[in-house]
């Protein structure tokens, strides 16, 4: 079991993503020189904890999801060869990975194994978080799409991870659809449920803007793990950016352990040089928090929109009206095809 908090000196574990959920953001075109370059930065910050693997997760790398221009696991060796203090992480969806990936990121030196499953899906964890504790590793557990059921059916999955062997359950607004009680309701429902059990922790979207305050009400509502990604480096408008995260952090007296001004400089220094462009809050991110879509389909709603001349903010209200869960993009291309033979206008 992990202690109810990491350490008597800090409220809170950040864990960023940018070298994952960020992966979405760049179509998945990270070279190893730019994982070293930001993996130097954010430890020499203090951040804690870094992500390292396909948008999508181990084995992600695929037609649907997007092809990786450098294996993950090369990406996770040179993660794990620059940090100095920072443990390395790495993300997986049973099915789009398996178990052999999990030991192939811990023999290459990740220490973090995070396994995500849609919200209602728990029980497909089992197996991957006993290999991970059988392995020594720490584990994690996704709970995707969290904005879409109740704070106590979150909770009664939560439970199933923690049973299985996680040790830390998060809170994951995969569409960035949570607004603030909605954060607090939920996590306060899995610290109820699972006690000195597991952890809690939240991973943001800022779709809807609220990246920061989220993550400010699940560490209110005992959430002790924090996800963020330097300059919002993430899927749809971006993850919480972990820079004004840290920045809130110390005026709340919510402490972190990383330096506030070096986080800055690794972010405009470091990290933005690596994005193709800012994560925005632009129309289509807007669209995917108010329709609660899942984040990482902003990419494949942009490239569908102009191969059908079909508008992105359509596809995405129909995808939302659908439910779609990660894993159905390719049911985003039906979408395409019924809007373009409706005739909808590309915007
Ligand atoms: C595989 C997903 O991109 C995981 C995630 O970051 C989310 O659901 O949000
Ligand atoms: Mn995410």
């Amino acid at each position: 079991m992990l202690p109810r908090r990491f350490s008597d000196a800090l409220d809170l574990r950040i864990t960023d993503s940018s070298l994952r959920d960020g992966s979405h953001a760049k179509r998945h075109q990270f070279t190893a020189a730019e994982v070293a370059a930001v993996v130097g930065a954010l430890d020499a910050a203090g951040v804690p904890v870094i992500e390292v693997t396909h948008g999508d997760g181990l084995g992600g790398s695929s037609f649907t999801y997007g092809f990786s221009r450098t294996p993950e696991q090369e990406l996770i060796s040179v993660a794990v060869e620059t940090a100095r203090h920072a443990k390395i992480a790495f993300l997986m969806l049973p099915g789009v990975g398996v178990k052999d990936d999990i030991l192939a990121s811990a023999g290459n030196g990740a220490t973090v194994c995070r396994i995500a499953t849609h919200c209602t899906e728990a029980d497909i964890a089992a197996q991957h978080f006993g290999l991970a504790r059988d392995r020594g590793l720490e584990t994690v557990g996704f709970l995707m799409m969290a904005h879409s059921v109740s704070p106590e059916d979150l909770a009664k999955q939560a439970r199933i991870m923690a049973d299985a062997g996680c040790q830390c359950v998060y809170v994951v607004d995969s569409a960035g659809a949570l607004v603030l009680d909605q954060v607090s309701d939920r996590v306060a429902a899995l610290v109820a449920e699972l006690g000195d059990d597991a952890q809690v922790g939240f991973h943001g979207h800022e779709n809807l803007g609220l990246g920061v305050a989220n993550s400010v009400l699940a560490a209110r509502a005992g959430a002790t793990q924090i996800d963020g990604s330097t300059r919002r480096f993430g899927a749809g408008a971006g993850n919480t950016p972990v820079e004004a995260f840290v920045g809130v952090c110390d005026k709340l007296g919510i402490t972190t352990g990383i330096d506030f001004f070096a986080i800055v400089d690794a972010a405009e220094d470091v990290v933005r040089p690596a994005m193709p462009e800012e994560c925005r809050l632009d129309r289509l991110a807007l669209v995917m928090g108010y329709a609660g879509v899942y984040s990482s389909f902003l990419k494949h709603a942009y490239t569908l929109a102009e191969r059908y001349g079909v508008s992105g903010a359509e596809i995405l209200v129909e995808a939302g009206a659908r439910r779609l869960v990660g894993g159905q993009e390719d049911q985003l291309i039906d979408i395409a095809l019924t809007l373009a033979a409706r005739g909808a206008g590309q915007e």
